[in-house]
């Protein structure tokens, strides 16, 4: 039987789903190029014809092949590393559209994004102008910078995932932030750019953006009193997906709160990350056994927490697909990895009739979901697959197992 997961966006059926298991292996992150452009044109489309950077935020998804699909759509990028800039360059992403996040940017990483040019350093503290100047001096360079504010708003969302209030240790205090843009404007090697924020990620409301965006706008006019002047006002990311019954606003329905407030001559930066990506991606894993203790039925998967942390970390409610829609109806169960560890579940209490063999698919892991798997229980990552129409790309390899120990080396026996 073949049905279409629609409401995830991704437009795989059944049958190919379990032919690139097979082709492939299991634990598999698939990814549709159909679905990463649909969502990047969501953001675009409203956009024509404004001064604007839609900055994806590499954190979400890192994976080469899906920044340079994104660089070719228009992307820019938001990144919080050097690693991640690397990325960016190695897939072909324009520094000059890149805008670097962070609280704790090293000099080197400094250095290294001042050498490739990057569009705009978005500064967190009093602490990193002073650093970031000086690093600068060195390289007889200006930095471009914005300052992070933090307009100390309620986002509704996980205390993870939420950034933007006086206890989360993001950007510089909505209240202090006028001293700290004069200072910034008078140190020799950093020229203001602009001002952003970002309240958190996964909000499913306009109104904390709409609340923060005000904020914003009202700081750019108390700088323009100093002489202070704002090319542009970046608002972050963080616009939440339907993984289960969850209802954002759709990206149309978002700018067109945003723009109207926008004046005319600035540049709205955006930072989308989950909405460019979650929905594009499903983790596809195999039932190893199921066991029934008299108290709960588990299904055991052949992946788990290592692969998919959202669950464990934030108690995240993703979508399980079953591939085969005769395995929906089932008795409730857990869905579990193998790992050893009590938090190593992907879903809980879910009607699920798969057996021993059946793949199960657990949707919106195209964001936050391979960028934050690990090795623990020395288990290799998964491979990643691009689906791009009838094609299916592999775009990272399985790791293997010699490859768990790179790097490492036994003491010299002298040593013993
Ligand atoms: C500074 C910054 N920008 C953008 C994002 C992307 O957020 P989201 O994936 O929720 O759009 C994040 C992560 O929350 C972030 O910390
Ligand atoms: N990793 C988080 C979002 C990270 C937000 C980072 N600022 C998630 O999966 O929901």
């Amino acid at each position: 039987m073949s049905h279409h997961y629609q409401n995830q966006q991704l437009m795989l059926e059944d049958a190919a789903v379990a032919d690139l298991a097979d082709q492939f292996g299991t634990p598999l992150y698939l990814y549709s190029r159909a679905a990463i452009e649909q969502a990047y044109q969501a953001f675009a489309s409203p956009l024509k014809g404004r001064k604007h950077l839609i900055c994806f935020a590499v954190k979400a998804n890192s994976n080469l092949a899906v920044l340079n699909l994104l660089a070719r759509l228009g992307a820019g990028f938001d990144i919080v590393s050097g690693g991640e800039l690397a990325r960016v360059l190695a897939a072909g992403g324009d520094p000059a559209k890149v805008v670097f996040s962070g609280v704790g940017k090293t000099r080197s990483e400094m250095a290294q994004a001042l050498k490739a040019g990057i569009h705009c350093f978005n500064v967190e503290s009093v602490a990193e102008l002073d650093r970031l100047n000086g690093v600068a001096g060195e390289l007889g360079l200006v930095a471009p910078i914005s300052i992070r504010v933090n307009p100390d708003v309620d986002a509704k969302t996980h205390p993870y995932i939420a950034t933007g209030l006086k206890e989360n240790k993001f950007g510089i205090d909505i209240l202090m932030a006028p001293d700290a843009f004069r200072k910034a404007a008078s140190l020799p090697n950093l020229k203001v750019l602009g001002v952003d924020c970002h309240i958190g990620s996964q909000l499913t409301e306009t109104e904390p953006f709409v609340a923060a965006l005000k904020r914003l706008l009202a700081l750019r006019e108390q700088l323009q009193a100093d002489g202070i002047e704002l090319a542009h006002i970046d608002i972050g990311g963080g616009l939440g997906v339907t993984y289960t019954d969850e209802q954002p606003p759709k990206p149309a329905d978002y700018l067109a709160e945003i723009l109207p407030l926008i004046p005319a001559g600035l540049t709205l930066v955006l930072e989308p990350g989950r909405a460019l990506v979650a929905n594009a991606g499903l983790l596809v894993g195999r039932v190893e056994m199921t066991k029934d203790n008299g108290f709960k039925r588990f299904v055991i998967l052949d992946t788990g927490m290592n692969d998919l942390m959202r669950p464990t970390l934030y108690q995240a409610v993703m979508p399980v697909l079953p591939i085969n829609q005769a395995q929906q109806n089932g008795p409730l169960s857990d869905l579990v990895g193998p790992v050893c560890e009590t938090g190593d579940w992907l879903a809980k209490d879910v009607p699920l009739g798969a057996e021993e063999g059946d793949l199960v698919a657990i949707g919106g892991a195209g964001a936050y979901g391979f960028v934050m798997s690990s090795q623990y229980n020395s288990r290799p990552r998964a491979a990643e697959v691009m689906v791009q129409g009838s094609q299916a790309v592999l775009i990272r390899q399985r790791e293997t197992v010699e490859s768990l120990w790179a790097g490492e080396q036994l003491l010299p026996e002298a040593s013993c």
